[in-house]
C-alpha cells in the first residue's frame, strides 16, 4: 500500500467579503460537533440569531488581520505543509475542516498520487469535540462514501508528547529573552462544559472541578480540560515557572451556556486591576496564529489590559511552520511510516 499524509486545520472563510464569512460561519456552526443541540434547535439558534448579527461582526474582525496573501491560518498551515514534506519521503496533503479546501479534496489529492493508506494529521495538540473528533468523523464519512478502499488512522493529540513540550518551551523562552515580565497568561480556546461531559467515556468521571482533571482516568485521554491543564503543567516545569507568576483562561466564548472557565477576557482584566503591569499571553490550543490569537488576543486582549492600568502586553507567536515543529511532525509521520501504524500509534 502507498502511505501519505493529511494535514488538517479548521479553516477559514475565503475573503473577509461579509457572504463569505457567512457561508463559512454556517458550515462551522452548523456542525453538531461544534454547537452540538438538536438540529432544529441549531438551525434556529445558528440560521435565526448568530448568522443574522456575526458575520459582519466577524468580517470586520478578519479584515484586521487578513494578509496579502490570504487567511493568516491557511497561508501558515502551507508553509508548515511545504516543512512538513521537505522532511519526509511520502505525499504531505493539507485540507481544512471547514470551507473551500475541503477533506475531500485533500484526500483526493493523495489519491490521484496512487495513495491508499493515509495518516490524518489534525493540527490541535489537544482532543475535543469540536476539533479532533469532528475531523475524524468527517473523514471517516467521506471514507465510506468516496474512498472505501483506503486505510485511515488518525494521529491522537499530542498535548504531552516530551518532544511538543520541549518546542512549546522553547518558542515560549524565546518570547521571554530579555524581557522583564510579571505573568505569564496560557490561554486555550474555550468550549462549552457540556463537550467535556460529553466526551467522557466513563460517563462518571468529569466534574469540573479542581480535582477530576489532576486525578488520574482513561476519560483523560479525550478531556479537553485535563489535555490543556497537563499542557500547561509540563511547560511550567519545563521552564521552571514559579508559583503565582502564571495562570490557565480559556477564550472565545460564544453564546449563553456555561463555557470553561476562567475566561481570558475577564483574566486579563483581573490581572490588570490587581496590580500586574506587563504580561506575556501563550495560547496553545492554537497551532496557527489566527484570528483568535491576532485579533481576539493580540488586539482586544491588550486594549482589555490597557484599560485596567496594564502596560506591556505581549503575545507569544504559536508554533505556526517553525522548524522544529515541522520535524516533530515530521517525526510522528516517520514513526507511523516505519512501524505498523496500529502498533505504533495507541
Ligand atoms: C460554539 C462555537 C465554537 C466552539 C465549540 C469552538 C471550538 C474551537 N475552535 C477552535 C479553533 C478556532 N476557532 C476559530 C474561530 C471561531 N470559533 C468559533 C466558535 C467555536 N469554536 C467561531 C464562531 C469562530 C469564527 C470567528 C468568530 O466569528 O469569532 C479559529 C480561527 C479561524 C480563522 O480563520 O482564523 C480557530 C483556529 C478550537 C481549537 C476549538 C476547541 C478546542
Ligand atoms: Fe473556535
Ligand atoms: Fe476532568
Amino acid at each position: 500500500m502507498k502511505k501519505g499524509v493529511l494535514l488538517v486545520n479548521l479553516g477559514s472563510p475565503d475573503s473577509t467579503d461579509t457572504k463569505d464569512v457567512k457561508r463559512y460561519l454556517d458550515e462551522f456552526l452548523m456542525d453538531p460537533r461544534v454547537i452540538d443541540v438538536p438540529r432544529w434547535a441549531r438551525i434556529l439558534l445558528v440560521r435565526g440569531i448568530i448568522l443574522n448579527t456575526r458575520p459582519k461582526q466577524s468580517a470586520a474582525a478578519y479584515k484586521r488581520i487578513w494578509w496579502d496573501e490570504g487567511s493568516p491560518l491557511i497561508v501558515i498551515s502551507r508553509r508548515l505543509q511545504k516543512k512538513v514534506q521537505d522532511n519526509v519521503t511520502l505525499p504531505v496533503a493539507l485540507a481544512m475542516r471547514y470551507g473551500s479546501l475541503t477533506l475531500k479534496k485533500g484526500l483526493q489529492e493523495l489519491r490521484d498520487q496512487g495513495v491508499d493508506d493515509v495518516l490524518v494529521v489534525p493540527l490541535y495538540p489537544q482532543f475535543a469535540m469540536a476539533t479532533t473528533e469532528t475531523i475524524n468523523v468527517k473523514v471517516e464519512e467521506l471514507r465510506k462514501e468516496f474512498f472505501p478502499t483506503m486505510e485511515i488512522t488518525s494521529l491522537p493529540a499530542f498535548y504531552n508528547q516530551p518532544e511538543y513540550i520541549k518546542i512549546l518551551s522553547k518558542s515560549i523562552s524565546e518570547a521571554l529573552e530579555g524581557l522583564d515580565y510579571e505573568h505569564l497568561l496560557f490561554s486555550y480556546h474555550g468550549v462549552p462544559e457540556r463537550h467535556i461531559r460529553k466526551s467522557d467515556i466513563t460517563r462518571s468521571h468529569c466534574k469540573i472541578d479542581n480535582t477530576c482533571c489532576v486525578t488520574p482516568s482513561a476519560a483523560h485521554r479525550f478531556c479537553y480540560r485535563h489535555q490543556c491543564l497537563e499542557t500547561t503543567k509540563l511547560v511550567v516545569d519545563a521552564l521552571n515557572l514559579q508559583e503565582g507568576t502564571y495562570s490557565t483562561s480559556f477564550q472565545s466564548r460564544l453564546g449563553f451556556d456555561p463555557w470553561l472557565q476562567p475566561y481570558t477576557d475577564r483574566t486579563i482584566e483581573r490581572l490588570g486591576k490587581s496590580g500586574i503591569r506587563k504580561m506575556v499571553i501563550v495560547t496553545p490550543a492554537f497551532v496557527s496564529d489566527c484570528l483568535e490569537t491576532l485579533e481576539e488576543i493580540a488586539m482586544e486582549g491588550e486594549e482589555i489590559f490597557h484599560e485596567v492600568g496594564g502596560k506591556e502586553f505581549t503575545t507569544v507567536p504559536c508554533l505556526n511552520d517553525r522548524d522544529d515543529f515541522a520535524s516533530f511532525l515530521a517525526g510522528k509521520i516517520d514513526e507511523w511510516r516505519i512501524v505498523d501504524h496500529k502498533n505504533a500509534i495507541a
